[in-house]
């Protein structure tokens, strides 16, 4: 970068780069970061803020394109930053996250065959076959992985690529079968409508893993319907719904003879852009609502709304997994559900686990380096 061009005042460093765009870096911003602010090695932050002064001030400040050098007031210190740095790091805007690769919301019309497929060698094997099962898992917020080895490792195995497994109170992998007393509704034979698992937790789980050992029984099929999609319609076709999902909070509990975990949740969860980036729905553990009177009519129709939503067909998409697949799927964005089985009639047994979103993002950032 040649011939940036600097002007300063009282509060900031206004640089004109050299492509005709500019950036408005306040001094005490540039203090805070100054490069030597931070651990060779570790990298991590550590400068003390507090013993900097809010009112920082420079004496002189120059560039010769690549460098940008800063002789600070009030003690000897010379500060020395990169000028491409800088400008990737432009206050106002967000620096690109290599992990965010975009979404596509996906309805009815994607169909069983639209589901992203990978190979579990190729996963297990190769960087970049990970790299891009990633992305596109990410993308339709979910994705079948195929021939996996009949055990039950193998699954786990996979989800190992990303990144450590997140434990719960169902353990750290789960049998996913029709049990002897069982303490949630999918460890029977009976449908299970579309949801999203575990909104009881403070920390939803991410990413799950439903590896299908055996699928023997007639019935249970897989159901699957993108949430972010269902939100982005309700959004436009009733926004008195979407404005109470996503801004009310209701109660979720699971409880059985060991635990007790509770946690409120909008339904639809956004960040500060207005984006959704979290669903939480789960009828069968949704605790008995306590809002207020008036509120809690509005919130009854805004709520069967959303639910009427899931059981339309527009959203479906059907397959029934077959031994030796695993479906890997956003726990916080894509509803899964199942058909009721018959057990009389064979056997079915899913295996599975979870991985946080942390711990995907970080290794698609690792894999895009
Ligand atoms: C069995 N498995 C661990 C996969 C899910 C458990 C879900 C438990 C709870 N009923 C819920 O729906 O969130
Ligand atoms: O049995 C299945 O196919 C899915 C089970 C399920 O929904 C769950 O474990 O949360």
């Amino acid at each position: 970068m040649n011939n940036a061009t600097l002007r300063h005042d009282t509060a900031m460093v206004h640089v004109d780069w050299q492509d005709g765009t500019s950036s408005d870096f306040p001094y005490i911003w540039l203090r805070d970061n100054d490069p030597a602010a931070f651990h060779p090695q570790t990298k991590e932050r550590t400068g003390d803020l507090t013993s900097l002064s809010l009112d920082v001030l420079a004496t002189k400040i120059e560039t010769d394109g690549k460098v940008l050098t800063i002789w600070w007031s009030g003690d000897d210190t010379i500060s020395t930053f990169d000028c491409d740095w800088l400008r990737s790091r432009s206050p106002g805007q967000r620096a690109a996250d290599p992990a965010h690769t975009g979404f596509t919301y996906w309805r009815q019309e994607l169909g069983a065959a639209g589901v992203p497929r990978v190979g579990s060698d190729d996963v297990l094997n190769s960087d970049t076959a990970l790299k891009n099962w990633l992305v596109s898992t990410q993308t339709f917020g979910f994705s079948i992985v195929e021939d996996l080895a009949n055990n039950t490792q193998a699954g786990m195995d996979v989800a190992r690529r990303i990144g450590f497994l997140r434990e719960t109170n169902f353990g750290r992998t789960f049998e996913v079968q029709s049990k002897p007393n069982p303490n949630n509704l999918a460890y029977t034979s009976v449908a299970l409508p579309l949801h999203t698992d575990l909104t009881n937790q403070e920390l939803p789980p991410g990413f799950q893993f439903l590896h299908c050992m055996a699928n023997e029984a007639e019935g249970g099929g897989s159901l699957f319907c993108d949430g972010y999609a269902i939100a982005e319609d309700l959004r436009l076709s009733d926004p008195e719904a979407f404005g109470l999902l996503s801004t009310i909070s209701i109660p979720f509990r699971f409880h059985d003879e060991n635990t007790d975990i509770r946690s409120r949740k909008n339904v639809i969860n956004l960040d500060e852009d207005g984006q959704v980036i979290e669903i939480c729905f789960n009828a069968h553990i949704a605790d008995v609502l306590d809002l207020e009177p008036t509120l809690m009519v509005r919130f009854y129709r805004a709520y069967r709304q959303f639910m009427i939503m899931t059981r339309d067909p527009a959203y479906l998409v059907t397959l029934k997994l077959k031994a030796g697949e695993m479906v890997v799927f956003d726990n916080r964005r894509v509803l899964h559900g199942r058909e009721a089985f018959d057990p009389q009639t064979g056997f079915r047994h899913l295996h599975g686990c979870y991985v946080d979103r942390g711990e995907f993002e970080s290794r698609l950032r690792v894999l895009q380096r």
